[in-house]
């Protein structure tokens, strides 16, 4: 079965598509800067040089037309024809309370996410043109639904709510939710999976630090807690969103700067964090390079972050009383040494030790890099939520057949 994978955002589309019976990738890519004056696809057929071009991709129909196009292309093709495309999966940020696993897409689940569109207006809306895009193009394929936050519906009430009028949670679903569910639930099993230990009796917390970054507090294979909240503006410092502050801040800089209500949450979720305090960048690479150049804000930026994710692994290791295994993954969590290294070193109080040689080396795939005798495992785990979402669609389509 081949199977599409797709992440669809406001102004661009990543794919990836999947021969399932092997989970070999064939190819994959993004369209860019779509509405905007030039959009630019790029595509890298497995094993081959990439390829871009440069196009005029007015909306999500045409730069799904372009990728279907490119991947029957009879050069850089890798399908004799789009109709070798079984069924197509999609991430989708929010499925609030309705959806706490994967589903494939009908009238109702289209409008449970359009529903849902006042809780992710920067993700779902996208999300929805990418649905009906594929729809549009490719009308007879099945088409299935991975939502971010269905992993963590398993969050206790204590977890989820906020200690605010409980009118609000019933009127208009204010509760924390939780992102990056589908990588949080894949790192843990594999964690569990590479220690050999059943995942029901580990204490773990699973650190997703790309450009959006949360934690999950995650007991006997459930997620208990996590950093992100109603939106994925809670939590851990990021790239370019605060995570917590004080939500007092909010109006008051709202008078003193005579700010919108769209102005304010634009600045929380696009100008701050690490490209706030660096006043440089938000990627890690570039904070990483200035701190070693000297840069004082630089390194107040890496500091406070390195800080912030700290405190939250200690909180999660007093919310489970205990901690077995600490997971690091995405951009910066698979990549950053450094990070790693700055984390670990403040928490020995939990018998937790790193080996610093381990963690320095550039080595790629799952890796144990704490000490043997450590009381708490530390683990580097590659993230493929890409991989979650064509085995979800793939079961989901599979499980169909056979009904
Ligand atoms: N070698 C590296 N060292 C430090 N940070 C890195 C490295 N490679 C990637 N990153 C960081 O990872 C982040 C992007 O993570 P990623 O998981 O790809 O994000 P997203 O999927 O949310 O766009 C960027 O901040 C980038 O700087
Ligand atoms: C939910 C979320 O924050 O996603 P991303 O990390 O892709 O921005
Ligand atoms: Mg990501």
């Amino acid at each position: 079965m081949n199977i599409l994978v797709i992440n669809a955002g406001s102004s661009s589309l990543k794919f990836l598509m999947y021969n399932m019976v092997n989970e070999e990738v064939l190819a994959s890519g993004r369209v860019e800067r779509i509405g905007m004056d030039s959009a630019i696809l790029s595509y890298e057929p497995a094993g081959r040089t990439e390829i871009r071009e440069v196009a005029e991709i007015l909306e999500h129909t045409t730069a799904i037309r372009k990728v279907l196009d490119i991947l029957v292309h009879k050069e850089h093709g890798v399908l004799a024809s789009s109709s070798d495309i079984d069924a197509v999966g999609h991430r989708v940020v929010h499925g609030g309370e309705s959806f706490s696993s994967s589903v494939i897409v009908n009238e109702e689940v289209k409008r449970e996410i359009k529903r849902l569109f006042d809780l992710a207006p920067l993700h779902n809306p996208a999300h929805m043109l990418g649905i009906n895009a594929v729809e549009l193009n490719m009308p007879d394929v099945p088409q299935v639904v991975v939502f971010d936050t269905a992993f963590h519906q398993t969050m206790p009430a204590k977890s989820y709510l906020y200690p605010i009028p409980l009118v609000l949670y019933r009127k208009h679903q204010v509760r924390r939710y939780g992102f990056h569910g589908t990588s949080h639930d894949y790192v843990s099993e594999r964690a569990a999976r590479f220690l050999g230990k059943p995942l029901v009796e580990l204490k773990m917390v699973t650190c997703h630090i790309g450009n959006g970054a949360s934690c999950a507090a995650i007991l006997n294979g459930q997620s208990v807690d996590t950093s992100m909240g109603m939106t994925p503006l809670e939590g851990l410092m990021m790239g370019t969103r605060s995570g917590d502050i004080d939500p007092a801040i909010v109006p008051y800089v709202m008078g003193k700067e005579e700010l919108t209500m769209n102005e304010v949450n634009s600045m929380l979720n696009k100008h701050s964090g690490l490209m706030a305090i660096s006043g440089l960048s938000s990627d890690m690479r570039e904070i990483q390079q200035s701190m070693a150049a000297g840069d004082g804000s630089a390194v107040l930026a890496f500091d406070m972050y390195e800080y912030r994710l700290r405190k939250y692994i200690g909180s999660y290791a007093a919310a489970m009383n205990g901690l077995d295994v600490l997971v690091f993954t995405a951009g910066v969590g698979e990549n950053s040494s450094i990070l790693r290294e700055s984390v670990c070193r403040n928490l020995t109080f939990l018998g937790l030790e790193l080996d610093e040689e381990a963690n320095s080396q550039r080595a790629h795939g799952d890796r144990v890099i704490s000490t043997v005798g450590s009381r708490v495992t530390v683990l580097v785990i590659p993230t493929n939520e890409e991989l979650v979402i064509a085995r979800d669609t793939y079961r989901l389509i599979l499980a169909r057949q056979k009904a």
